[in-house]
């Protein structure tokens, strides 16, 4: 087995090896013919040509280490899978109504410039993340570290899964051949020594001070009284309001310590971390906003869609019989199947716009994490052709189980009615591969992360029936994920 230090000098010599086999990559390349016309973008969106290089890992790494600067991550420890990024080698924002349409825009162009050479045939591809706030019109604040909507890809990424691991390494062209060895041999630099430390294990639990919350309890039984009326007026059926609560620990908040509790604590979600000028916003998500695969030969989208509809929660019990008896009450409690039925009509109905097929189970499923247990139906449909993982995630984004329904009406009831803005809290984030395919996570159980500070957000669907003290204590439950992990950070 390679000391770290021998696979540095390893991949290096590899790396020289394969640029060495490369064409020029100091001239402007010819992009590859686009196999149908190209949606009209709006203004130029600047895409240059990009290359990327995988190579094989000889060990799988033991986690994705935090480094200085710029990076995400994205780890399933059922499924086994972990990618994260580092640096930059594009990007592109975007805001407003148009977001994803610009995005994607961009991703189609950049499809067609993207060079991937994969020498150490892995079966690894580039990839780049894709993240969005709840709301496209959400400006950020000018401290905030993440702008409304971004299609990022890194300098050097990170892909391991089935046992298997590589590194990507990404740059716009043209580029001279000496500045992109320089580069990418600084790059493995900074990250190969990292990849095969211990991770930090947990330090003692620390007591987390609760600094502020917005609505306080009274106020949240005023904003669900208030939903209630209009559900009643029959304005809205189902509106999913939420909480912030600010928190401080005695001890800076370390997120490499965070996301190793939160993947032993919730080993069936997504745990996310984006970082950015020094903030993280971490997640352990159990919500796919939607996976898309395409199989060989397919363009532009097409392929199997799923989606995760998850609305409907009860508490987890001491007990493993008290715990049954409660998923059976969940399983025939009308107001929740109602509450995860509006659900499921909204996702049908967006899919059946650009796909075929639709898929829904008669009757859900309950989906048990360590803090709540949820309704849980998967969807599955096939998408036509034309439809990639942006125009299906614009169709789909804010489900009911995040926004209400009908949607209009509970995003204007929510940006009037809601005291803080969500941020990313209820957007999404992901991975792209290169033929517009990946996967979208719904951003839940997160926290925005800061020094010894985190805000922390969490909410619940109000439909007709809901109790205000029962929906406080549902939210208290959600942020249970995110603060028992705080403690140990
Ligand atoms: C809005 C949240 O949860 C959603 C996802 C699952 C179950 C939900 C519920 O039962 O209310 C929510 O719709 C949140 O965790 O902040």
């Amino acid at each position: 087995m390679l000391a770290p230090i021998d696979t540095l000098q390893y991949l290096k010599a590899r790396l020289d090896e394969a640029l060495d086999r490369l064409p020029p990559t100091d001239v402007e390349p010819t992009p590859e013919p686009a196999p149908q016309p190209v949606c009209p973008t709006d203004g130029d969106p600047a895409v240059r040509p990009l290359l990327s290089l995988v190579l094989a890992l000889p060990r799988r790494p033991t986690h994705a280490p935090q480094l200085d600067g710029a990076q995400f991550q994205f780890a399933h420890a059922q499924r086994g899978t972990l990618s994260a990024g580092y640096g930059h080698a594009a990007e592109w924002e975007a805001a407003g109504p148009q977001r994803l349409r610009r995005l994607g825009d961009i991703a189609r162009m950049l499809r067609r410039r993207w060079r991937r050479e994969d020498p150490d045939e892995t079966g690894f591809d580039a990839f780049a993340m894709l993240g969005f706030a709840a709301s496209p019109d959400a400006v950020p604040q000018i401290e905030d570290h993440l702008p409304n909507a971004i299609l990022w890809v890194p300098e050097i990424g990170l892909r391991s899964r089935d046992g298997e691991a590589a590194l990507v390494l990404s740059a716009t062209l043209p580029v001279a051949r000496a500045e992109l060895t320089a580069r990418w041999h600084a790059a493995l630099d900074r990250l190969v020594p990292q990849l095969y430390g211990p991770i930090d294990g947990p330090l003692m639990p620390a007591p987390l001070t609760r600094e502020f919350a917005e609505p306080n309890r009274a106020g949240w039984a005023t904003m669900v009284a208030d939903a209630l009326a209009e559900i009643r007026r029959g304005g809205l059926d189902k509106v999913v309001l939420s909480r912030r609560l600010d928190i401080s620990g005695p001890r800076h908040l370390d997120v490499g310590r965070l996301l190793a509790a939160l993947g032993c604590l919730f080993p069936s979600c997504q745990i996310i971390n984006l970082r950015r000028h020094g903030k993280s916003f971490v997640a352990a998500t159990p919500e796919r906003l939607l996976s898309q695969t395409v199989g060989q030969g397919m363009h532009q989208g097409g392929g199997q869609v799923a989606v995760d509809a998850i609305a409907g929660t009860a508490p987890r019990a001491q007990t493993a019989e008290d715990d049954q008896a409660l998923a059976r009450a969940l399983l025939h409690s009308e107001k929740n199947l109602r509450e995860h039925r509006f659900v499921i009509d909204a996702i049908r109905e967006a899919l059946s716009g650009c796909c075929d097929d639709i898929r829904s189970p008669a009757s859900p499923q309950v989906m048990q994490l360590s803090n709540a247990q949820h309704l849980w139906s998967p969807i599955e449909a096939r998408a036509r052709p034309g439809s990639d993982l942006f125009r299906l995630a614009e169709r789909l984004h804010p489900t009911p189980a995040t926004n209400g329904q009908p949607r209009a009406s509970a995003q204007e009831w929510l940006r009037v009615g809601e005291p803080f803005d969500r941020g990313w809290y209820t957007g999404a984030a992901g991975l792209i591969e290169p033929d517009l395919s990946g996967e979208l996570w719904v951003l839940l159980r997160c926290a925005r992360i800061c020094a010894n500070r985190a805000e922390l957000y969490a909410g619940c669907g109000i439909v007709a029936g809901s109790d205000a003290a029962a929906e406080w204590d549902e939210t208290e439950a959600k942020l249970t994920a995110m603060l028992s992990a705080l403690q140990y950070a």
